[in-house]
């Protein structure tokens, strides 16, 4: 197992949107978060994986987003995805772990591809307890609370916070380690994850986007903002 118990690990990822977005960014994201004590990272798309791997000996949960208007399935979504990232250089491959439509082999397929031709673990986002106990007997060395709030059947949950109750019965089952990812946004959360059994915390927003940090500051400044020009006298 390579992600080591009680490990933080943080998440350098950018969309194309973000005026962060690309490997000179992201790796220089991953150098931060090591400094800081991180003990592993996510990354997304081939380029930012190799950008980190070329800057770090820490095990990468790389993943390969593939959006397409067909299907809800997009973290990794077919065994060449997974190829590409394994090639990158990730250590462990992370894959929507869902049962809904994707635009490849089924789940249960996949995790076997990626674990007997590109020999490495498979981390396993989903968003039920019903997904991760299929996920784990299908041979995912991680179950991940991250795809929780994201899926039809969770959305109502999102602004809810971290799914701590999806962690606690996950990690009730027993069956091998428990990963805590998807809105722990605060120390006292990584705290509460590890409390209840977390093997690690993935923790990436509140870290890395400098952009959705600022969003809630200014939220919270909002109520004394003047409009332009109020203060004319
Ligand atoms: C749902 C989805 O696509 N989650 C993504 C998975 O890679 C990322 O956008 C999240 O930032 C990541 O899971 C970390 O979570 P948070 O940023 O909340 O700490």
């Amino acid at each position: 197992m390579l992600i080591p118990k009680g490990a933080l690990i943080v998440s350098c990822q950018a969309r194309a949107d973000n005026p962060l977005h690309g490997p000179i960014f992201m790796s220089a994201m991953a150098r931060a978060a090591t400094a800081g004590g991180a003990a592993g990272f996510r990354a997304n798309g081939a380029e930012d994986v190799a950008a980190i791997r070329a800057i770090s000996t820490h095990p990468i949960i790389g993943i390969d987003k593939v959006w397409d208007d067909r299907f809800p399935v997009y973290i990794t979504p077919n065994f060449s995805a997974a190829a590409r990232i394994a090639r990158a250089g990730a250590d462990i491959i992370g894959v929507d772990a869902t049962r809904r439509p994707r635009d490849g082999e089924p789940v249960d397929q996949l995790i076997a591809r990626i674990r007997q031709e590109l020999g490495r673990e498979v981390f396993a986002d989903v968003a039920t307890l019903e997904e991760g106990r299929a996920a784990r007997a299908a041979g995912a060395t991680y179950i991940a609370t991250t795809l929780s709030g994201y899926t039809e059947e969770t959305a109502a949950s999102r602004d809810a916070g971290p799914d701590l109750e999806l962690l606690s019965v996950l990690v009730a089952i027993g069956e091998g380690p428990v990963v805590a990812e998807g809105r722990f946004d605060t120390p006292q959360l990584v705290a509460e994850a590890f409390k209840r059994g977390a093997h690690a915390v993935v923790v990436g927003t509140a870290i890395t986007n400098p952009r959705e940090i600022t969003r809630k500051f200014v939220e919270a400044a909002a109520p004394w903002a003047s409009a332009p020009n109020d203060d004319a006298s």
